[in-house]
C-alpha cells in the first residue's frame, strides 16, 4: 500500500496541501479528484520526490519510500515531455534503456506497449506528426515502458476520445490486476466513475472524503429510493414519512427511511406489480459537488469569522 501521512505544503502565504492523508491500495485503481488548484499536481509531485513536503510522509508498505524506489513510480506528469521529433518506438525503448533495460527487453517491451495501446501504425512515425490523443497514448506508454511498480499519472484521460480511454482503461487494469497501486488525477468524472475502484477527493488542498466508490456512494446516498410500478402510485403521498420528490402515474422517487421504504414496497405489491425498486445512490458527480460547495462554503465561513475576530 503506497500511503501519504500528514503532508503539508506552503508555497509562501499559501497551503497548498493542509494535512493530506490517504492511501493507494495494490491491485486497485484509484482516482484523485479536484477542482482547478486543488493540489492534485502538488501532492503528485511529493509521491514522485519532485517537490519536498514540508512535513508528513510517503509510505510504501509502511516504510519511506526510497529514492531507489521512487526512480520506479511510472509517472506521467500533466506537462508532457517526450521528444517531439523521435520515432514513437525509439522514445519508448529509449526510456526503458534509461530504466537499465538492455536492448531486446527495451525492444520487447516497448513493442508490447505500442500493440496494446493500438500505435502499431504509427510506432515509426515523429511523435510530433502524431494526432494529440495519440501522442497522449504515447505519453501512458512511456510510463508504463519500465514495468513500474506503482504508477501516478496525472489527467491520463484528458484528450482521448472513448474508445482510446478504454484502451487506457484497459493498459492500466492490467496493470493494477499484477498488484500495482495506480493513482490518477482526472477532471472527467463520468470516466472516474466508470473505472476506479476507489477515490480521493480533495477541495483547497485537503483531502475531503476517501474510499472505495461503492462505499461513498452509499454514505452519500442519504434515503432516497425509486419505485416502479403498473398502477397508480398517488397513493405514495399519503404515506406518513414519505417525502414524494417526483411523481409520474406508477413511477415515483421519494424520500423516507429504509423501514418506511419496504413497507412502502410491500404495500405497492399488494396493490399492483412493481417492475423497479431501489435505492437512488448519487453519482460521483453529484458527490463531488456537495464535497465541494460545503468546503468552499466553511472556508468562507472561516473567512469570515477570521475578519469578524480581527475586526
Ligand atoms: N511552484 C508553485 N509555486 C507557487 N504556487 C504553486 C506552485 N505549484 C502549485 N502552486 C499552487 O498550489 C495550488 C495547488 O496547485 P496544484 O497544481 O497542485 O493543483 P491541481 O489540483 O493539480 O490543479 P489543476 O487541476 O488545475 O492541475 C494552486 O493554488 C497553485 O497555484
Amino acid at each position: 500500500m503506497l500511503r501519504l501521512d500528514h503532508i503539508n505544503r506552503s508555497f509562501g502565504d499559501l497551503r497548498a496541501l493542509d494535512d493530506v492523508s490517504f492511501g493507494v491500495a495494490p491491485g486497485r485503481l484509484t482516482g484523485f479528484i479536484g477542482a482547478n488548484g486543488a493540489g492534485k499536481t502538488t501532492t503528485m509531485r511529493i509521491i514522485l520526490g519532485v517537490l519536498a513536503a514540508d512535513s508528513g510522509t510517503v509510505t510504501l508498505d509502511g516504510a519511506p519510500l526510497t529514492p531507489a524506489e521512487r526512480q520506479t513510480i511510472g509517472y506521467m506528469p500533466e506537462e508532457r515531455g517526450l521528444y517531439p521529433k523521435m520515432k514513437v518506438v525509439d522514445q519508448l525503448v529509449h526510456l526503458a534503456r534509461l530504466h537499465g533495460y538492455d536492448r531486446t527487453a527495451a525492444r520487447r517491451n516497448a513493442t508490447d506497449l505500442i500493440e496494446s495501446l493500438g500505435l502499431a501504425e504509427r510506432a515509426d512515425e515523429p511523435l510530433e506528426k502524431l494526432s494529440l490523443g495519440n501522442q497522449q497514448r504515447v505519453q501512458i506508454a512511456a510510463a508504463l515502458v519500465h514495468d513500474p511498480t506503482i504508477l501516478v499519472l496525472d489527467e491520463p484521460f484528458s484528450g482521448l476520445d472513448p474508445i482510446a480511454v478504454d484502451v487506457v482503461v484497459r493498459a492500466l487494469a492490467e496493470r493494477a490486476a499484477q498488484g500495482v497501486p495506480v493513482l490518477f488525477s482526472s477532471h472527467q468524472l463520468d470516466v472516474v466513475e466508470r473505472l476506479c475502484d476507489d477515490v480521493v477527493i480533495i477541495a483547497g488542498g485537503k483531502i475531503q472524503a476517501e474510499g472505495s466508490r461503492d462505499g461513498l456512494r452509499d454514505e452519500f446516498g442519504g434515503s432516497r429510493f425509486e419505485i416502479a410500478t403498473g398502477g397508480d402510485i398517488g397513493w405514495l403521498r399519503g404515506v406518513p414519512g414519505v417525502e414524494v420528490v417526483e411523481f409520474t402515474g406508477g413511477d415515483a422517487v421519494f424520500d423516507a427511511t429504509p423501514e418506511t421504504a419496504q413497507a412502502v414496497l410491500t404495500d405497492a405489491v399488494a396493490r399492483s406489480s412493481v417492475t423497479r425498486f431501489g435505492r437512488l445512490r448519487p453519482t460521483l458527480g453529484e458527490i463531488f459537488r456537495e464535497i465541494t460547495s460545503e468546503a468552499a462554503h466553511a472556508e468562507q465561513t472561516s473567512a469570515q469569522s477570521i475578519e469578524e475576530t480581527v475586526r
